[in-house]
């Protein structure tokens, strides 16, 4: 086994410490290593704890089998104690590789580590000369390794068991769970006797699993037809017979692409775009020295699953493809359920290995699997880890139309089995329409389903169009798979509803991996920048912070990042900063060079780390909180993906949290901008015929002080809630400057009804130019917004007219008028403010677990002054077996008074008595936070800006209301 393999087919992996000298014996080592993940699994089950809130739905639902005998646990059990100390001794020694003071460490990890099963990291360069401040000092000096690491894990797989052979295998959760320990030892001393063979240069042939590009921009677009309509593949079984299991789907597959046996290189090496994108045409590449033997080797075994989708069939096609020996922790249940037809939801912990459960199912299933991920650098991640037999490809808006085309030709005919978009696209007609002529998509992948509820902490509202109704219409697809890391109960039920899935097909393992050692520092006032950096300084010079090579901090502001990067670099740690601030192209070559272990800390904001697939980072640090433990979830996962020991340290402090609290509030929208922003978009239109309307987002977003985004929100909410009351379009630009180049306007206007319509509308002529509204002159041709577009192109490409777009603005048609205008704003607004709250109280929760796990937990349940690992496990299970929406009882932080607040107000109001206020802007203003038509250039100076931020921003605003109705002397004034 490599030192890089997970591939035991769990997270705990018996690779020796990078760096550390080769163990003595790597028989000793795999069965340690067996035995180890043998105690974690009994631990796993005796602790498993299903989620009350699914359960209590789930009464009803006949639950898996249990196991069979208590026995075979005991004996497990047995196996466990016993190999808790052989799993020690085995370990290498790494304190022959770390100097005196990690030895203190390392001695007792060792001393702590019975049971403990996640070998550690190797020694790192570090600086000796680092002094730890009194208040780390506890931290730094004692051990990062628990001994008990493990914790309970949900084990939820609900399906109702069948009869029938395999099938039943996949279905009796607990019983196959008992199945994969016992064989797990049979398989490890296989693996072992598999590669005694091959190093010995046994007789035997072995299939050569093809390998999987990591890190690199190559592509796969290898042109092995596994799309069941080629030379090789009809769709026959063994015996030459159509296979029974796709008979029905075939018939709608009618592909015409070709078989290409011999991957062939259809463009260079991977090239960074301008973007700092792969262009898709550059992905594609040869996959060299693929035998012809390895080809029909999968095609056999993709045959064989078609026919027979057994535990070993898929295995065996597991091994060819991507060379891994087992499945993780629920991949099989989630492979067998999604290639049985069976939508499903799937919550793995992040780096388990979600992928591979579209990946496998996307090469046996006929047709096409779609993958909506909801960031373009993600799915050119995702595309690049496609195994080379899956040719893959993406649409995205960043493509060049011809690079969009050609996707689009290897769509059609057939020759991408997986197509990776954004959810966006399904706003786009034009796609809809080509995807809809795609000749069979046998699945529709969702990944980071989260952000299709509005109550995770990644909210897309254009996640919202993606509903089992709509793709069922549009695209006649009736399998879904919605995966996702992070999700409460409250999400999943809100994604499995959307999506249609059955409670029965819930996949869901603890979300949170066990390598991953948690601890937690109050790190004093952070307004005062010097104070915490130092921390965090001795914090990474020290043990076992210092060992390691890949580190990732976290941060919330883009220049707390550069700062940070910069002082580090100024301590000889080699650093980059990394976040939105930066262009494309520099934000993928820091990933580069972090991946590339040219660098060994990346400092970034929650922009980085999505998709990424570096195994080896060795601990992330949160230099500041995060704002909900999903989130907080997520970006730990980054750590130990590896399956070895990591770290996570996160620093709490106040400021931080009161500033991230009063974010919570900077999207808000009271009740009378509700109103007015609704009867904007309805107009006085109640019955517009079918006409396109349009808002300048821009313009519309100062004039309301919304943010764009929520105005997409609450449209999303118009076209998506319970009534329909309107039809979202492309978004694009509205406002056309035109001239005329060849044939005079007049003229043109006689052959071109465009042209005539142009002239007629109220368009303006400014210094020769016409100027004009697109949807005014679409709607008076009577033809779409996009096709007038069309038109424009087509007289630009004759020479006719150039002309210049601006004012991106939403587009929609209505389709209904509101019959109760009133409720709908009412309903528009308490949906707004419950997403408010939700968000409040998602960072309550996570502030909350990391005071009580620094300051107030007892230490009886494993933790200690300076490892919070159990504590911070509990409530992250607690949170995530809970529904978000239940009450958690905790004391508000925020301060709940000032003697000087309305004073304060009153004189703000007196000097700023030429603007017109309403309650939730002078709020906003008094807690520094900028809104589109307040913002930060022009109101920063202000004596007030932010000068009650740690006051409760709903006191504060009431306190403005107070003010600006006595300022105004009337009610609604302000108004
Ligand atoms: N059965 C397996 N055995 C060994 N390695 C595996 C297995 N399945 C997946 N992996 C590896 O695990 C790593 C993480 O996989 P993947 O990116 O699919 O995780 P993920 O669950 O999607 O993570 P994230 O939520 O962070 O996106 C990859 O390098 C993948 O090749």
């Amino acid at each position: 086994m490599g030192s890089n393999s997970d591939s035991d087919g769990s997270h705990i992996s018996a690779t020796p410490p990078r760096d550390s000298k080769p163990p003595p014996n790597s028989m000793q080592i795999l069965l340690s290593s067996y035995k180890a993940r043998s105690k974690a699994r009994v631990r796993v089950s005796a602790s498993s704890r299903p989620n009350p809130f699914l359960q209590s739905q789930l009464n009803s639902i006949r639950l898996a089998p249990k196991p069979k005998s208590r026995t075979k646990l005991k004996v497990k059990t047995k196996t466990t104690i016993e190999s808790s100390e052989e799993n020690v001794e085995s370990k290498p020694s790494c304190s022959e590789n770390i100097n005196v003071e990690s030895n203190t460490w390392c001695s007792s990890s060792l001393s702590n580590l019975s049971g403990f099963s996640v070998p550690i990291r190797g020694p790192y360069d570090r600086n000796p000369e680092a002094a730890l401040p009194d208040s780390i000092e506890g931290i730094v000096s004692a051990n990062f390794c628990s001994k008990t690491t493990h914790f309970s894990k949900i084990r939820r797989t609900y399906s109702i068991p069948e009869a029938t052979g395999d099938e039943s295998e996949v279905r009796s959760a607990p019983i196959q769970q008992n199945e994969i320990r016992s064989d797990d030892k049979a398989e490890g001393l296989e693996r072992f006797g598999e590669s005694a063979t091959r190093n010995g240069g046994g007789s035997k042939l072995e299939p050569q699993p093809l390998k999987r590009p990591k890190c690199a921009n190559d592509g796969n677009f290898v042109r092995l037809n596994i799309n069941g309509y080629g030379n090789k593949f009809k769709f026959k079984n063994k015996r030459g017979c159509a296979s029974k299991r796709y008979g029905d789907r075939r018939s709608r597959w009618r592909g015409k692409g070709k078989f290409r046996k011999e991957g062939k290189a259809e463009g260079e090496d991977g090239l960074l775009d301008e973007d700092g994108l792969v262009s898709e045409t550059s992905l594609a590449k040869t996959v060299k020295g693929r035998s012809k033997c390895n080809e029909e080797l999968i095609e056999q075994a993709v045959l064989a699953c078609r026919e027979e989708p057994s535990d070993g069939n898929l295995k065996k096609l597991l091994k060819l493809t991507h060379g891994y020996d087992s499945f993780r922790e629920g991949q099989l249940e989630a492979i067998k359920q999604v290639i049985d037809g069976k939508s499903t939801m799937l919550v793995l912990p992040t780096g388990a290995g979600k992928s591979l459960c579209y990946q496998l199912p996307a090469l046996i299933l006929p047709g096409l699997t779609l993958v909506i991920s909801p960031l373009v650098a993600l799915m050119v991640d995702q595309l690049r880890q496609l195994p080379p037999v899956i040719p893959g490809g993406l649409l995205c808006s960043s493509q060049t139309s011809e690079e969009n085309s050609a996707t689009v030709q290897q769509l059609l005919e057939g020759v991408i089995k997986v197509l990776f978009v954004s959810p966006e696209r399904f706003l786009n007609a034009d796609f809809i329409s080509i995807i809809g002529a795609t000749p069979l998509i046998s699945l529709v992948v969702v990944d980071e389903a989260h952000c299709l509820s509005e109550w995770s902490h990644n909210f897309r509202p254009s996640y919202l169009r993606l509903r089992a109704s709509l793709l069922q219409t549009k695209l006649k697809v009736e399998c879904f798979l919605a995966m996702t890391a992070t999700a409460t109960s409250r999400t999943l039920h809100a994604i499995m509803c959307a999506l249609d899935i059955p409670l029965q097909n819930l996949i869901q393992t603890t979300q949170i991996r066990e390598n991953l050692q948690l601890s937690v520092t109050l790190s004093g006032n952070r307004q005062v920048h010097f104070l915490i950096i130092p921390y965090l300084l001795t914090l990474m010079n020290s043990p076992p912070f210092a060992e390691v090579q890949s580190i990732i901090i976290y941060c919330k502001f883009q220049s707390e990042a550069d700062t940070l990067a910069k002082y580090l670099c100024d301590k000889s740690i080699s650093a980059k900063s990394y976040h939105g601030g930066f262009s494309a192209k520099e934000r993928n070559c820091t990933q580069e060079l972090f991946c590339s272990n040219k660098i060994r800390v990346v400092v970034a904001t929650v922009a980085f780390g999505m998709g990424l697939d570096k195994t080896d980072v060795g601990a992330v640090i949160h230099y500041s909180l995060p704002e909900s433990l999903e989130e907080y979830v997520q970006e730990i996962g980054r750590a130990g993906r590896d399956g070895r020991l990591a770290y996570c340290h996160l620093f709490i402090d106040d400021g931080t949290y009161f500033k991230l609290r009063n974010f919570c509030y900077s999207d808000g929208v009271d009740e009378h901008v509700v109103n007015k922003f609704l009867s904007h978009v309805f107009g006085d239109g109640v019955n517009s015929d079918g006409k396109v309307h349009s808002i300048v987002k821009e313009s519309a977003s100062r004039k309301f002080d919304i943010k764009e985004e929520v105005m997409l929100t609450m449209l999303t909410y118009l076209e998506l809630g319970e009534v329909q009351y309107l039809r979202l379009l492309p978004q694009q630009s509205v406002t056309c400057t035109l001239n005329f180049h060849k044939t005079s306007p007049d003229l043109l206007a006689r052959t071109n009804v465009v042209v005539s319509q142009i002239l007629r509308c109220e368009s303006k002529t400014l210094q020769g130019a016409y100027v004009f509204d697109i949807p005014t002159v679409a709607n008076s041709v009577g033809i779409s917004a996009v096709d007038l577009s069309n038109q424009l192109r087509n007289l630009k490409f004759k020479g006719e007219i150039t002309y210049e777009l601006k004012d991106p603005a939403f587009c929609y048609l209505i389709v209904k008028g509101p019959e109760d205008f009133c409720s709908l704003v009412a309903d528009v607004t308490r949906w707004l403010l419950q997403v408010e709250n939700c968000k409040v109280r998602k960072l309550n929760i996570m502030f909350n677990a990391a005071t009580f796990a620094s300051k107030e937990c007892d230490r009886s349940n494993g933790c200690s002054d300076t490892l919070h690992t159990q504590c911070l496990q509990s409530r992250i299970l607690d949170y995530f077996g809970r529904d978000d929406g239940d009450n958690y009882d905790f004391p508000n932080k925020m301060g709940q008074s000032s003697p000087f607040l309305r004073a304060d107000i009153k004189v703000f109001l007196q000097s700023n008595s030429h603007v017109k206020f309403s309650p939730r802007a002078v709020a906003r203003i008094m807690h520094g936070l900028p809104s589109p038509a307040f913002p930060s250039s022009t109101w920063f100076n202000t004596h007030f800006w932010g000068r009650y931020s740690q006051i409760d921003f709903p006191l504060v605003m009431e306190a403005a209301t107070v003010e600006l109705m006595n300022f105004t002397g009337k009610h609604h004034g302000y108004q």
